[in-house]
């Protein structure tokens, strides 16, 4: 007997969209097939009518535990992902205290993360100045990989997580080349942007569009261009996150084509918001590199659709909302609060307004981050075998973000008040429903997020 069956949907497979009923045994999908109505299951869900799609593999959010988690947490940051269709998820190093910078805040983290996380999780560890000797153990540990910061990363206190310097780039690159892993980079140049920065501060210009013009796209394509230069020269594979410039993407598009081992994310917010949301809506709205103008982001999905952007991730990055009021944009905390919204958002833009295919959203939004990050063939795709991760959405179904709807810690997000023309239904990780129309399933013992140990990359 099955453990649960999902049928009438349609099921987004790599590259099809076909009408099959799903069975799941022991939290792994075990029949794909035309019809499973004569099986019989513990659990049914009708999803007649609906799209299922592998849960998002989210490669990037900050989840600030320990010490921090009065920003976000495991738990509520996890269940904003439930809602939002992400069945796994991997943590960044920074914005908890102490950063995972070594194999004792590494065990911290997961102390903090036990039981108390919605879906699936992998960690990322940092590369930081004066650490190069934590890398191999955490490594050894299980980071599915490190993350690196070429400009200022803010946050408080000495414990912090530290900016990278060239040398610290150099030797780190060369050792994680040596450890199979990817280095994660956070590409804007410090020099550019600290001197835009005091130019600004110095003529009193403290503004969204001051802010934003201190971090130009040619700071992002200049760290993007050293580190690339960097890659070469070590074999290291890199991964540049949040990238929110064509010219940029063009650059690393470019050495990959050269034979270089490199990928980059962009994040839903340069794809859905620009500057002017970010004069309109304040702070919220504010992330490093900043939101773009509306011709850029055009030639972002442009570049999406051409196949040169590998994966979708939300860089979830929340504050209290105090962080979020200065008078001076400058002195706001920078970082988007979108980890709800990231799978609804890139098909009701992507799929429903601009046509793209399901399968390759998917792809952006599963199978490429799971593929680079180790975590597949478990987890990133609907196929016999794998994990019973699935996102369960009503392409028919419009509604209005309410504040109220957002499961985080602080219930504010820059998509508040947007109407979107599709909805999560339900949540599957491993077969378990974590989420339902509307309302988180209650924590059951059985139903709680694993840490996924760094197995091996493809
Ligand atoms: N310290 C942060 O969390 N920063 C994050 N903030 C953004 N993107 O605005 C990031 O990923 O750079
Ligand atoms: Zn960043
Ligand atoms: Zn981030």
């Amino acid at each position: 007997m099955l453990d649960l069956k999902i049928t009438g949907g349609h099921v987004v497979l790599r590259n099809e969209v076909r009408r099959l009923d799903i069975g799941v045994k022991d939290g792994r999908v075990v029949r794909l097939e035309d019809s499973l109505a004569d099986e019989t299951a513990a659990q049914h869900y009708k999803a007649d009518g609906m799209h299922v799609l592998p849960g998002m593999v989210d490669a990037h959010v900050h989840f600030n535990e320990p010490a921090m988690g009065h920003w976000e947490g495991f738990a509520t940051g996890s269940a904003a992902l439930a809602a939002g269709g992400c069945t796994t998820y991997i943590d960044m190093p920074l914005n908890g205290l102490p950063p995972t910078v070594s194999v004792a805040a590494m065990e911290s983290k997961l102390k903090a993360a036990e039981g108390r996380s919605k879906v699936d999780y992998a960690l990322w560890g940092g590369l930081v100045p004066g650490k190069l000797d934590q890398l191999e153990p955490l490594a050894n540990a299980g980071v599915i990989g490190f993350k690196a910061f070429m400009s200022e990363p803010g946050g408080d206190g000495e414990e912090r997580f530290q900016r990278v310097d060239e040398a610290t780039l150099l030797e780190g690159m060369k050792l994680i080349a040596k450890l199979n892993r990817v280095l994660a980079l956070h590409a804007e140049d410090e020099a550019m942007t600290v001197m835009l920065a005091e130019r600004a501060a110095s003529s009193g210009k403290g503004g969204a569009l001051d802010y934003a013009a201190s971090r130009p796209i040619a700071a992002e394509c200049e760290a993007v261009r050293q580190a690339l230069l960097m890659a070469e020269q070590t074999g290291c594979a890199l991964h540049f996150v949040h990238i929110s410039s064509a010219a940029a993407v063009e650059l690393i598009h470019a050495a990959k084509a050269q034979g270089l081992d490199v990928t980059l994310e962009t994040c839903p917010h340069y794809l859905t918001l620009t500057e002017d949301d970010m004069m309109n809506l304040g702070a919220v709205a504010k992330c490093a590199p900043p939101l773009r103008s509306k011709e850029e982001q055009e030639k972002l999905w442009n570049a999406l659709a051409a196949g040169q952007i590998d994966l979708i991730a939300s860089d979830h990055s929340p504050s209290p909302p105090e962080l979020k009021q200065a008078e001076n944009f400058f002195k706001t905390w920078g970082g988007i609060a979108g980890a709800q919204s990231s799978l609804e958002l890139m098909v009701d833009e992507g799929h429903i307004k601009r046509g793209l295919p399901l399968p390759l959203l998917s792809q952006l939004l599963s199978l490429n981050p799971a593929r680079r990050f180790g975590l597949y063939p478990r987890k990133g795709e609907i196929a016999l075998e794998a994990d019973a991760d699935l996102a369960i959405i009503d392409l028919n179904h419009t509604y209005t973000l309410k504040s109220e709807q957002l499961e985080q810690r602080h219930a504010y997000s820059p998509y508040v008040g947007r109407t979107f023309s599709c909805h999560v239904s339900a949540t599957f990780v491993r077969g378990e429903l974590v989420y339902n129309h509307s309302s988180l399933v209650g924590a059951r013992v059985d139903d709680q997020g694993k840490w996924l140990r760094y197995s091996s990359r493809l």
